[in-house]
């Protein structure tokens, strides 16, 4: 154990508090009401006591093809590059929940959620889901507040904030944008590891999140950094001051795509500092066949769009079969 600790990470140079959204502050409105501090402590009790069950039981709601349920340790490799396993984190994702029968569940993102047995966890099931709703009313009643209160967006756009303002008001509130938005819960657990980036070990290796926003809640255990320029060569990461009760937000690639680079996605990662670590993140992408490509006010005959056109689903399932491990590798805990 000793020596663990001699190879941990350096202690934190920098400590950054951006892209926070205080749950406490009165200007957010009446729409995160419910997503208030004792609800979130419950949110993390229940997250904590999934992931206390034997692996057995975990392995019973194994993630399947519709990116629903549990996770394990190293199934999720966010830097194939700098990393040896992958990360040192377990998971569980929740998604909208579209039963069977509907011909909406055809899409790749829509299915019926997994849940761990009736009495494994009493009450779990009700709390995810109630989090997963407040999260998704948050986020859509949020936005615009978002958009401004984002003090390093208005750093990137200068001169040109009404712009941006335009352009939230106007578009992104499109039906056919965010009106069926892809919006997934995940829960974490970081292992008690201290993360060792010279040999390639990480809680989480860098990366930015794949779609729109991710609203991130964290506990109170030190680990997230963040990079403000993901361009700068070394890059500079500072850790983020974890706020219980606050969300971070996090700017996904498909913004960068649709901003053509003007909004930069969020480069970040988790290290490990030997105590175990929870959060939860709440990620969300515009509808299924929304189509993402750079806004007719984000180019001009010398910036012209720097990124093709994508349809948000087909985007996001490539992003999550580089990153997850292929499916077969759990074959035999099935069987
Ligand atoms: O655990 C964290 O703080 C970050 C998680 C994360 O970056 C992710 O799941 O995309
Ligand atoms: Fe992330």
């Amino acid at each position: 154990m000793e020596s663990q600790k001699q190879s941990g990470p350096e202690p934190p140079i920098k400590v950054s508090t951006i892209n926070c959204i205080d749950l406490s502050n009165p200007d957010i409105g009446e729409s995160v009401a419910l997503l208030k501090q004792e609800f979130m402590d419950e949110v993390f009790a229940q997250s904590k006591k999934f992931f206390y069950l034997p692996l057995n039981e975990k392995l019973k709601v194994l993630r399947n093809e519709k990116h629903r349920g549990y996770t394990p340790m190293f199934d999720e490799v966010l830097d194939p590059d700098n990393q040896v396993h992958g990360d040192y984190k377990e998971g569980y994702y929740i998604g909208v929940d579209v039963p069977e029968n509907d011909p909406e569940s055809e899409k790749p993102f829509n299915g019926p959620n997994v849940w761990p047995a009736d009495g494994v966890l009493p009450g779990w099931r009700q709390t995810m889901e109630k989090f997963h709703h407040e999260a998704l009313k948050m986020a859509d009643k949020n936005l615009y507040f978002f958009f401004l209160q984002l003090e390093r967006w208005e750093r990137q756009f200068q001169g040109s904030i009404a712009l941006a303002l335009d352009l939230e008001v106007d578009f992104f509130d499109k039906p056919e944008v965010l009106g069926k938005p892809i919006a997934t819960l995940r829960l974490l657990h970081y292992e008690d590891q201290f993360s060792d980036p010279a040999k390639g070990i990480y809680g989480a290796g860098a990366h930015s999140d794949f779609g729109f926003i991710t609203l991130l809640a964290t506990d109170d255990v030190m680990g997230l950094q963040i990079c403000k320029d993901k361009d700068a060569k070394p890059q500079i990461w500072e850790y983020v001051t974890p706020i219980k009760g606050a969300f971070i937000v996090n700017l996904g690639d498909m913004l960068e795509r649709w901003s053509n680079c003007m909004f930069k996605s969020t480069l970040h990662r988790v290290l490990g500092n030997g105590q175990d670590r929870y959060s939860i993140a709440f990620f969300v992408e515009p509808n299924h066949d929304c189509l993402v490509e750079c806004l007719p006010t984000c180019k001009t005959e010398k910036s012209p769009p720097k990124f093709p056109q994508i349809r948000c689903s087909t985007y996001l399932s490539q992003r999550y079969k580089d990153t997850h491990a292929n499916l077969s590798v759990y074959d035999k805990h099935q069987a």
